[in-house]
């Protein structure tokens, strides 16, 4: 912003900034004669001087001049090109942590490759982000040779790499990638176990080319990584038919009764208020021996933590059958059950309930059983970008969006002037009354300048328009290649033939973004088609030379035709859009030609709507087939295109203020899961968690400051029993003269800790260490996923507020706050319960004849499509540290000793313990502990 206001001020703020580099780029200048008598290994010895330099104190700042000398020289040997002196202004721009707004063609990849070089030398990894892996791998093996021969390692970042070539990638000095990889690893990584199985390290300097594509364009879709859930559908039928048939076995002994049961009587208990139902003794042995008999106890009983998931879906099957009601809780609409909204009685179409209750619903009205489908992590690329320290961005078009990356990113755009004056002339637009017309024009257009040898490019605002041109093209016999907006190499092939004598290309206007379009054709991929297979030698040197002369010759002829024509079919919503394809002809001083055909029927003009001034205007004045061009309606298009950016910046603006609340929660919650997994043991966090549930579950039922006669001791002794684990005598504690709270609290504390300790009992205290934190880290992941659910529909329903005269995003921010207490607070007692009621036994050799108690019966969210867990790394740089409780306690600030040897028998961190080889990993995989962890036991 401060630069468009300082424009109008100053004159242009921008010139005088970039004035103020030239005497930087002076004495890199002044260093390059010495640098031209180096021999190749001295130019190398550079990087290694550097190192010490720095080492020495030094700043990259410091050492840039002799740095960026030392680049250029670089590649004048190894590339053949030699940075131009506007080049080294980008290459400063962007080290500095600024946007490089260089026009088209300037060579953007060759100005990258100074800031890239000089962060390098530090040793602490420099990402260079591309829109597509093709440009990645290109710019690493291109740009790469020079990083090589200045003696950095370069990596590239590209989909299916194993976990390992990922880790080896970013360890790397440099490291290509798209964005969509690198956020994608970041989101895998945290949700790893381990800090070795990590790919990323921590984040330091990125440059991001076609900064306006991914932080603006693309910056509204989030990455999500999400997992269908297992299909459970027999289970929730099956367990739906057994509840059916218990609820109708009460109402028979009811109707015996007379009416209602005593307490204690029948086979369950219902609570209207909580909205749960508590199986009886009888219930409990009754529906022991009816899923037994259903085939669906993992054991005999009921309450082995074997069958734990069994219980959970048998408690939601029962609140589905008893407590939910059609049509008041729900609806069935369309053979799907619609949630209504207990206040405002409205459906809630799209919502669900979690936990497997809406699925007990479906399995109840006998509807489509939906499988749940859980965002496990998300991050958009604005947060994910955020996150690194340092942030330089390239494109030909920030300009327009100057205001929205200073307010978003804190991101300056700096224009820096071109190498040689731009001489492609862009002409006014053509308008016609409608698309038949509109592209009738255009082919002829194309066919003329073809036929005259001028090369053409055309670009289309989809893969359909593409279509519909070509058979235009057709009809009128002109040869043609078409490209869509997936950049393969296959297509890298068409575009190298798009510069040639009277060559056609049609393209959607996101395929040409980056291209470079050489003038006469490629060379290398001509010596690629032409000689492949020829065996290297003097002959093959000649046909090379050839076809060098041949290019250079076909080039002349083209630039006398005019250079390239870039023809747009219809103009964008984005003016940096239109402006990146009118880029693809006049780069580096070239001659070219650009020019738009519009016409009422295209989306653009359509938001003028048919009844406008502007429109009636349109249709007066044009016959059918007939073209008018007029700066008037040029104008109107761009004040259009101006207010859609406009609106569109709205809209990315809130989708930001939604997600901060969001990644500021994230922030806490991977760097607390950071640390566990870098804690040998995290036995503190555990006990501090401990204390902080029993203390809850205290305070819920004998709020502090009540007399005893208000306490409600039902709900205090149940949760004492399912809870905790734990049989205690609460009358006689409540008949005692002087009860408090407090002393219910600290026998509670005391007893956990005593049933603790006996559980525990003869497992190796590593063991258990190792069993602690996989527990902690798998359910803190699980209600950090429940959570993000929540967090969504929270945004659903916020919108709603508005009508009560409220901001929803303040709304939003206050109830997501609350939300996060709640979910650390869930989490726990969650972990609490785990440990205190779980069986855990230590594996006694020989082993045992059948499977022992398992771990608990860990939810498989993970067994998604996204499989976090492919590590196949044997490295050990885990240190064991430990970590301090911080937000899941108060006792920060006390760290736990460091024991053991350091994670490198982690291979499995359950030996030891005594799992059944078919029971679920404990690490979440979803596999059978044999197929898992346990495969190397
Ligand atoms: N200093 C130089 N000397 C010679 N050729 C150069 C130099 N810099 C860039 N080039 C050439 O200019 C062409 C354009 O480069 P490049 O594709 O990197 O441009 P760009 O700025 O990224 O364009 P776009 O905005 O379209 O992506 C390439 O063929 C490149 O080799």
């Amino acid at each position: 912003m401060w630069q468009q206001v300082a424009k109008s001020i100053f004159g242009s703020s921008n010139d005088r900034y970039v004035r103020s580099l030239d005497k930087t780029v002076a004495r890199i200048n002044a260093l390059e004669e010495q640098l031209i008598d180096f021999s190749d290994d001295e130019l190398r010895a550079q990087t290694e001087k550097f190192r010490l330099q720095l080492a020495d104190g030094k700043t990259l700042d410091d050492i840039l001049p002799e740095a960026f000398a030392t680049v250029r020289e670089a590649s004048k040997r190894v590339l053949g090109m030699r940075h131009f002196d506007v080049q080294m202004v980008g290459g400063i721009v962007l080290h500095r942590g600024e946007i490089a707004e260089m026009k088209t063609g300037e060579g953007k990849t060759l100005v990258a490759t100074l800031a890239t070089y000089l962060n390098a030398i530090e040793g602490k990894g420099v990402h260079v982000v591309t829109v597509n892996d093709y440009l990645a791998t290109r710019d690493a093996e291109w740009m790469g040779r020079l990083h090589k021969f200045l003696g950095l390692t370069v990596g590239v970042i590209v989909p299916n790499l194993s976990e390992q070539q990922r880790r080896d990638a970013y360890a790397a000095d440099i490291t290509y990638g798209t964005n969509n990889e690198l956020g994608f690893d970041y989101l895998r990584d945290n949700m790893k176990q381990e800090r070795r199985q990590m790919v990323q390290r921590p984040f330091n300097f990125a440059i991001v080319d076609e900064v306006d594509s991914i932080l603006i364009d693309e910056a509204r879709t989030p990455l999500i990584i999400s997992g269908p859930t297992e299909d459970k559908s027999e289970l929730y039928i099956a367990l739906d038919a057994v509840v059916k048939q218990l609820v109708a076995d009460q109402e028979a002994l009811e109707r015996e009764n007379g009416g209602p049961l005593a307490e204690g009587e029948g086979y369950f208990t219902k609570d209207e208020k909580a909205r749960s139902v508590s199986l009886t003794e009888d219930g409990a042995e009754e529906i022991e021996q009816r899923l037994a008999a259903a085939g669906l106890m993992t054991t005999d009983n009921l309450y082995d933590v074997e069958n734990t998931q069994i219980v959970h879906h048998l408690d939601q099957a029962m609140r589905a059958v008893v407590m939910f009601k059609k049509d008041t809780d729900y609806i069935v609409k369309d053979e799907k059950v619609v949630i209504i909204d207990e206040f405002t009685g409205r459906m809630m179409d799209g919502r669900r309930w979690s936990n497997g209750l809406h699925q007990a619903v479906e399995a109840k009205e006998g509807a489509e059983i939906q499988p749940e489908n859980q965002t496990m992590a998300s991050i958009t690329f604005q947060n994910y970008f955020r996150m690194y320290p340092k942030l330089g961005g390239m494109t030909g078009t920030a300009a327009t969006e100057a205001a929205e990356f200073w307010d978003i990113y804190k991101l300056n755009v700096v224009e820096i002037p071109t190498n040689v004056p731009v001489s492609r002339v862009d002409e006014e637009d053509e308008f016609y009354k409608n698309t038949m017309d509109k592209f009738a024009a255009i082919a002829k257009a194309i066919r003329e300048k073809s036929e005259a040898g001028q090369p053409v490019l055309v670009g289309t605002v989809s893969i359909e328009k593409s279509e519909l041109l070509s058979q235009f093209l057709e009809k009128e016999g002109v040869k043609h290649a078409v490209l869509n907006a997936r950049f393969h190499e296959q297509e890298a092939h068409i575009v190298a033939q798009a510069g040639r004598i009277g060559a056609v290309t049609i393209a959607t206007n996101m395929a040409g973004r980056g291209t470079d379009i050489q003038l006469g054709g490629n060379l290398e991929f001509r010596v690629e088609d032409e000689l492949a297979g020829m065996e290297e030698g003097p002959e093959r040197d000649a046909a090379v030379a050839r076809i060098k002369e041949e290019i250079a010759e076909e080039k002349a002829r083209v630039l006398a035709s005019g250079g390239l024509f870039v023809l747009g079919t219809e103009r964008h919503e984005s003016r940096r859009i239109d402006n990146q394809l009118r880029g693809r002809s006049g780069r580096q001083g070239d001659p070219g030609l650009s020019r738009f055909y519009l016409c009422l029927e295209d989306d653009l003009l359509r938001i003028f709507g048919p009844d406008t001034l502007f429109a009636k205007m349109m249709n007066a004045n044009l016959e059918d087939g007939e073209a008018i061009g007029s700066k008037w309606l040029s104008k109107a298009i761009e004040t259009a295109q101006k207010k859609v950016e406009a609106r569109n910046y709205e809209m990315r603006k809130q989708v930001v203020q939604y997600d901060d609340v969001m990644n500021d929660q994230r922030k806490v919650i991977y760097e607390q899961r950071a640390e566990i997994m870098d804690s040998e043991r995290v036995d503190d966090v555990v006990e501090e968690m401990r204390r902080d549930a029993i203390n809850a579950i205290v305070a819920e039922s004998c709020p502090p400051g009540s007399y005893p006669e208000q306490w409600n001791v039902e709900q205090l002794r149940q949760r004492i029993a399912e809870d905790l684990g734990l049989q205690v005598p609460l009358d006689d504690w409540l008949a005692e003269h002087e009860v408090e709270p407090e002393l219910i609290e600290e026998r509670l504390q005391d007893l956990a800790e005593q049933k603790l300790a006996s559980k525990v009992g003869d497992i190796p205290e590593d063991a258990w260490r190792r069993v602690e934190k996989s527990i902690l880290l798998e359910r803190l992941d699980y209600h950090w996923k429940e959570h993000l659910a929540t967090l969504d529909a929270l945004r659903q329903v916020v919108f709603l507020r508005a009508y009560a005269q409220k901001q929803p995003i303040n709304e939003y921010k206050q109830e997501a706050f609350g939300l996060f207490e709640t979910m650390l607070e869930t989490l726990r007692e969650d972990v609490t319960k785990v440990l205190l009621t779980a069986e855990f036994r230590a594996a006694a050799p020989p082993p045992p004849q059948r499977p022992m108690g398992a771990l608990p019966d860990l939810p498989s969210f993970l067994t998604g499509h996204v499989d976090p867990f492919t590590g196949e790394d044997n490295s050990n740089d885990g240190d064991g540290s430990a970590m301090d409780p911080g937000l899941f306690g108060t006792l920060a600030g006390s760290p736990v000793a460091s024991t053991g040897s350091g994670g490198a028998q982690v291979d499995d961190p359950y030996a030891g313990m005594a799992i059944s080889r078919n029971a679920p990993c404990p690490c979440g995989s979803g596999n059978k502990y044999k197929h898992c962890h346990g495969a190397q036991a």
